[in-house]
């Protein structure tokens, strides 16, 4: 993957004034955002996946425009051919594991139909050792369980990159330990571009190859193990 960011948004809120002014070039397959709560990691990742028009700047991944302010490019979510892992997982709870596994192949939104068998689906059902639980609701799994399918519904449109926000802040401490190699196995075995927003900086340690710590809006080092001997400190 290679992502070049270049982007900032003023946001007002009351009084209050945010400044998020990024920059960023990588060719990382694993990138790791790393920063306090309301330092702009989020804000950061809705750029990049269409959720929040920044004011100026521009993002392109893998040469494809996504934004481009000057030209007044700014492509919709769904051209953008990234998938977005939100914190809560977002699943549908009104939907099976296939069902909402299969949404994301849909582009639409219509009840995927009980029965729906793909097999692009029961690939990634196998994949992430959800075929035994297909027929469950999200209230009926645990807390990997719904990451797993949380990840497959966004992998199974075969996105250019996966953006994950916190990935792991809803798991407990032993859960969030595997999950962490489990997420690195399957990015290795995939070869599916990662970023990752996080405020924990061993998610960085474990996962990230290119790690940025954002301070304020901006990001403050940008280098690997530095960045993290500062946050450690
Ligand atoms: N729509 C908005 N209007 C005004 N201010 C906003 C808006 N969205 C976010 N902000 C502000 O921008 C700052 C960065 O928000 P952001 O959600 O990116 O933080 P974050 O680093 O993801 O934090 P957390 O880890 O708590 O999710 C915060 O101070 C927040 O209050």
């Amino acid at each position: 993957m290679q992502l070049d960011l270049d982007v900032r948004k003023t946001l007002r809120s009351g009084q209050r004034v945010f400044h998020l002014d990024v920059r960023l070039q990588s060719s990382s397959q694993r990138i790791v955002i790393l920063g306090p709560s309301g330092s702009g990691k989020s804000l950061t990742l809705k750029a990049i996946a269409g959720l929040l028009r920044p004011d100026s700047g521009h993002i392109r991944l893998d040469g494809k425009v996504l934004f481009d302010a000057a030209k007044g490019i700014h492509l919709p979510p769904q051209g953008r051919e990234v998938a977005y892992v939100f914190q809560d997982y977002a699943l549908f709870p009104h939907l099976t594991v296939r069902q909402n596994i299969a949404f994301g192949l849909t582009r639409g939104w219509f009840n995927p139909l009980a029965h729906v068998r793909h097999e692009t689906v029961e690939y990634w059902l196998d994949a992430f050792q959800l075929a035994h639980l297909a027929h469950q609701f999200p209230v009926e799994l645990s807390g990997g369980q719904r990451q797993r399918t949380a990840l497959a519904r966004a992998l199974v449109a075969r996105p250019r990159a996966l953006l994950l926000d916190e990935p792991f802040a809803a798991l407990d401490p032993t859960l969030r330990i595997a999950m962490r190699e489990e997420l690195g196995e399957l990015q290795q075995r995939l070869q599916v571009p990662m970023v990752l927003i996080t405020h924990d900086p061993e998610d960085a340690v474990v996962f990230g190859d290119h790690v940025l710590s954002l301070q304020d809006g901006r990001f403050a080092v940008e280098a690997g193990e530095g960045a993290l001997e500062v946050l450690h400190a």
